[in-house]
């Protein structure tokens, strides 16, 4: 079926910065639209968002450029053109651009083009997107755990947390709603319990509180706390993730603790602490424990700990196939990251997702620190049988709708939903 028309804007994001949003239509009417994501915290090989550079307006964070090459190159490309499948599409994409980052038309316009593309073959197909976006996956039945990022520090608050995200994960389920019920209920009694001791409520890019604490060590502690309060067992049925964002503590070969004693830690160190902290707290899953230039530091740190942790690469991977590829050939981690923004087409993404399950890597898919709306991480999680998500916590839109999403699919599915469970993790 071909394209009719292709169009986009410039919307906003989370954080107020602008983002480009996109439509398709194809020539029976059928429509998709999508917005894209941006993160602040990028690893250094991700695809560029491009941005205008015009100090007057938005910081020069604008995407003007990136709107008007959707509307000029990439819509004289593909209109009244026929795509046999996303493939091809993406494949197109992927040409017109031309470089290997897609430098020149930017992936915040091609992401978004390509992710309409999805929602419009969809329609067409009258299929849901979880449904379209499932290929040759196993059957998308699974319902992933949501990993909810409760206490947020590093590049995502003005707190004096170091380390990035703190997540809660709600494995001893029966469904993906009594998870949501789970999280939220330990959620909302970390609040009553911050404010009992007089720290902040205030929350963080994504959702979860930001409070300025003793020591990343109290972060941990406070969330133990809550889940015992809640009701739960911690380890037994909600366990706990980090994603430190190493790379953003890396500063000339070494770990810097800025925000709050100023430490500096070697490689051999920061693998002594995860070590320390996984033997001393329910941590199931660890992502980007060191930086993605430490590589032989990750080597070490998958052979200390790979057999017992899950160890999530982000900026490391990008998720990139040739990254990955490296990664799984130099025994580096045991889990990928998925962040469709990070690559710029769904079908590079998809690409990342088959060759980290054909190696027995897991996946983890992820927001960004900058979100909308857009809920196409949530169809892609199911379609992908991907145990594991983390889109923030419980009280911001931009990331509740996502599990507003997953709890639409669940419904949908019925009988036939499964919630993935502690495996998701490996253990
Ligand atoms: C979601 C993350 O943050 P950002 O979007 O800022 O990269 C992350 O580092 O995993
Ligand atoms: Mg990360």
């Amino acid at each position: 079926m071909k394209i009719q028309d292709i169009s986009a804007l410039e919307v906003l994001d989370s954080r107020g910065n602008p983002t480009v949003e996109a439509q398709v239509i194809l020539e029976d009417g059928s429509w998709g639209q999508a917005i894209v994501p941006s993160g602040a915290s990028t690893g250094e090989n991700e695809a560029v968002e491009l941005r205008d550079n015009d100090p007057l307006r938005y910081g020069g964070k604008g995407v003007r450029q990136a709107v008007a090459n959707i509307q000029t190159q990439i819509r004289n490309s593909l209109i009244q053109r026929d795509f046999m499948d996303q493939s091809q599409l993406d494949h197109q994409l992927i040409e017109l651009d031309g470089t290997p980052n897609k430098a020149r038309l930017g992936a915040n316009a091609i992401l978004a083009v390509s992710m309409a593309f999805a929602r419009a073959q969809a329609q067409a197909q009258q299929l849901p997107l979880y449904r379209y976006l499932q290929g040759p996956f196993t059957e998308a039945v699974w319902l992933p755990v949501p990993c909810m990022n409760v206490i947020n520090g590093g590049r995502h608050a003005d707190n004096n947390v170091d380390f990035q995200e703190f997540m809660i994960a709600p494995h001893q389920a029966g469904s993906f709603a009594e998870a949501i019920q789970m999280g939220e209920t330990v959620f909302h009694t970390l609040k009553a319990l911050l404010k009992q001791r007089g720290l902040s409520t205030g929350v963080g890019d994504e959702g979860g509180f930001a409070p300025d604490l003793k020591a990343n060590e109290e972060a941990v502690d406070l969330i133990l706390e809550a889940i015992t309060r809640a009701g739960y067992k911690p380890g037994e049925q909600v366990s706990l993730c980090l994603d430190p964002a190493a790379s953003e503590l890396w500063q000339n070969g070494h770990y810097q603790l800025s925000k709050s004693t100023g430490q500096i830690l070697s490689t051999e160190a920061m693998i002594r602490l995860w070590e320390d902290w996984t033997r001393q707290y329910p941590i199931v899953s660890l992502e980007d424990g060191l930086g993605e230039h430490d590589w032989e530091g990750w080597k070490a740190l998958t052979a200390t700990l790979g057999h017992r942790v899950e160890l999530v690469g982000d900026d490391i991977f990008c998720t990139n196939p040739a990254l990955v590829q490296q990664g799984i050939d130099q025994k580096i981690g045991n889990a990928v990251l998925i962040k469709p923004n990070q690559i710029g087409t769904v079908t590079q993404t998809l690409d990342t997702v088959r060759l980290a399950q054909q190696n027995q890597y897991r996946i983890f898919i992820s927001h960004r620190s900058g979100e909308t709306v857009d809920t196409f991480i949530a169809d892609l999680a199911v379609a992908t049988s991907a145990g594991a998500i983390k889109t923030g916590s419980g009280c911001r839109g931009e990331r509740t709708e996502k599990f507003n999403q997953f709890l639409r699919i669940e419904h949908r599915l019925g009988a036939a939903a499964r919630f993935a469970g502690r495996d998701a993790f490996g253990q």
